[in-house]
């Protein structure tokens, strides 16, 4: 498998204040990461840094072989960066079938496959962003991520705030975008359970760089090493 992604020595931060402290990871394609760590530690700065929203102030970022430490946001958008921001930010005023249509780019993702995926927002194509429910604005949200025909797909705490039964609904899309599609993706996650069980490798980050590097798998069997990371053992 060839690179995708790899961030060297990064450093950046909004203004003055430095988040990430010479981070590196790196991620190839058809792979996804888990990012974990606790409250504060520069998960969704390393995600706005790849977006391009924040101060880089050294080490670089490449994308497919190429520099774009400091090309703009629009540039890495239209580059292949599926972003799923943590607020949603579904259009309100549109149904969710215009939501998807206004950002659809060509390639395998259409209409009828994001539906296949996510049965609800099929059910719901006529309803307006604003009569969803937070899991259905989640689904449209990674729905329209996956319109733009991504090829790695950002997710910020998809699962925040929503009730178990469509947390398993949407861990279960997620996996199979990873497993079935090959479609490459991070996952943001503060708790780590999930987070792992959708994922083929993971990093832990403290005050904005990587203590901890390996195979999901690995670390969600070591609930001691787990525990020490985060401070939340698995459960036996
Ligand atoms: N727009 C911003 N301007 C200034 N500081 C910010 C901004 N966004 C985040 N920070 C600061 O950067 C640090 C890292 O925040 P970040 O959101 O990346 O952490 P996180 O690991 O994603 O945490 P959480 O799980 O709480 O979202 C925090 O100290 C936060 O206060």
């Amino acid at each position: 498998m060839s690179e995708l992604l790899a961030f060297e020595a990064v450093t950046a931060g909004y203004g003055n204040a430095v988040v990430l402290d010479r981070l590196g990871f790196s991620i190839r394609a058809g792979e996804s990461l888990a990012i974990l760590g606790r409250n504060g530690v520069g998960k969704t700065t390393t995600l706005e840094t790849l977006m391009g929203n924040t101060r880089v102030s050294g080490g670089s970022i490449r994308w497919r072989g190429q520099d774009i430490t400091r090309a703009a946001a629009h540039q890495r958008a239209r580059a292949g960066l599926g972003w799923v921001p943590q607020e949603r930010e579904v259009f309100p005023s549109l149904t969710v079938e215009e939501n998807l249509g206004v950002v659809a780019r060509p390639g395998a993702w259409n209409l009828a496959r994001v539906y296949t995926l996510f049965p609800r927002l099929r059910e719901r194509r006529g309803n307006y962003g604003n009569q969803l429910s937070g899991g259905e604005q989640q689904m449209l949200a990674i729905g329209r991520a996956l319109m733009t025909n991504p090829q790695l797909l950002l997710l910020d705490e998809p699962m925040e705030g929503l009730a178990p039964i469509i947390v398993e609904e949407l861990a279960d899309a997620i996996r199979r975008l990873c497993e079935q599609e090959g479609l490459a993706s991070i996952v943001v996650e503060q708790h780590p359970v999930l987070a792992l069980e959708m994922t083929h490798q993971a990093i832990v980050l403290e005050r904005g760089t990587v203590v901890h590097a390996g195979p999901s798998a690995a670390l969600a069997a070591d609930s001691a090493r787990l525990d020490a990371l985060l401070g939340v053992g698995m459960p036996a």
